[in-house]
């Protein structure tokens, strides 16, 4: 089918190259012209001009914006008056759900459609697909079907789970439509909420294994008066790149995060070119209000998340504080290394 596709930066053009791929017709729009040419040079249709890029799409068009979610509404407000009724916009990027309810209602008052589509995989889609969780209106989205099927990972991407037989579902094929709007990112929210909260362990316990070693060398923990209980059980220097490879093969924790710190450790073993400020985008935010409301408990995910600000020196104050208690309440001053 036709598809337009708004932005792109590695994940926008990266899924035109997979639908172009399957065959799929694609226009592509953005203000870089050389991205732009790359992807002509690989057979779409493209302009720098949002107006030429529409009237050259069939009707009823299909719009996929894959722009960063601080974006999108400013893209809609150009996008829409070029559009009709009939079309369908698709936001594939990482939007709160919230804004998706009220995009899908501003624009269905002009007859225009919306289908939001929290999209995993990163980089690696182009050649693993696209999971993808689809919130809209069930014609809409059935009429996507074949880009959603496209740019999916495929059956072939796991095995399949077992008691599953007959033709494969779409869940099975890496795409699932969950509900009108905002479901699609309301999943895909969750969905990085519990990736906070992966990478948390794998992190926390990849530090616990990376001071193994603490016995050989320090009487007390860090600076610390408690004194290191035990020393000799503390002798260890743990080869991580090693461990994160056996995890890998056969043990319960295997998972494609794990694959991936592999990859990091065995590359650099200790990290250098990272300090360790580690971003967040708003999904972890917005899972901790979701659980807020429905009154759900989510303390991993909210320790993850509260560990990512801790991270970029926003404890400071308030360990500074502690420390101050400390030295009014017992004179103790802080240890200095
Ligand atoms: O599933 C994915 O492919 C990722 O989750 C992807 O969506 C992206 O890398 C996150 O937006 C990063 O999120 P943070 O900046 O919040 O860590």
């Amino acid at each position: 089918m036709q598809l337009g596709m708004i932005g792109l930066g590695r994940m926008g053009a990266n899924m035109v190259v997979r639908a172009m791929k399957a065959g799929h017709d694609c226009h592509v729009f953005d203000t870089h012209a050389e991205a732009v040419q790359g992807l002509i040079d690989k057979g779409a249709k493209g302009s720098t001009d949002l107006e030429t890029f529409v009237n050259g799409l069939d009707k009823p068009r299909a719009v996929w914006m894959m722009v960063p979610a601080g974006a999108v509404d400013a893209v809609i407000a150009e996008l829409v008056p070029l559009l009709e009724a009939g079309d369908i916009v698709i936001d594939g990027g990482n939007s709160y759900y919230h804004d998706d309810i009220r995009r899908a209602g501003e624009l269905k008052d002009k007859g225009i459609h919306y289908v939001d589509v929290g999209v995993s995989g990163g980089v690696w889609g182009l050649e693993r697909g696209y999971c993808m969780m689809i919130g809209g209106e069930d014609e809409v989205v059935a009429r996507l079907d074949p880009i959603f099927k496209t740019l999916a990972p495929g059956v072939g991407e796991a095995p399949r789970t077992q008691g599953a037989t007959g033709e494969a579902s779409p869940a099975e094929n890496g795409y699932l439509h969950c509900g009108p709007n905002g479901a699609g990112h309301y999943v895909k929210m969750v969905h990085n909420g519990i990736e906070y909260g992966i990478m948390a362990a794998y992190a926390e316990g990849l530090n616990i294994l990376h001071h193994g070693n603490i016995g050989k060398t320090e009487r007390t923990t860090d600076a610390e008066t408690t004194p290191l209980r035990n020393p000799e059980y503390y002798q260890y220097d743990i080869n991580l790149p090693e461990v994160a490879e056996v995890w890998r093969r056969g043990s319960v924790i295997g998972s494609w995060l794990l694959d991936l710190t592999a990859s990091a450790l065995r590359k650099s073993p200790d990290l250098a070119n990272f300090e360790g400020r580690v971003s967040d985008s708003g999904e972890g935010r917005w899972t901790l209000l979701a659980a807020i409301d429905e009154g759900v408990p989510a303390p991993v995910i909210s320790s993850a998340l509260f560990s990512r600000f801790a991270s970029r020196g926003n404890a400071e104050f308030a360990d500074k504080l502690m420390s101050a208690m400390r030295f009014e309440f017992g004179g103790h001053l802080e240890k200095k290394d």
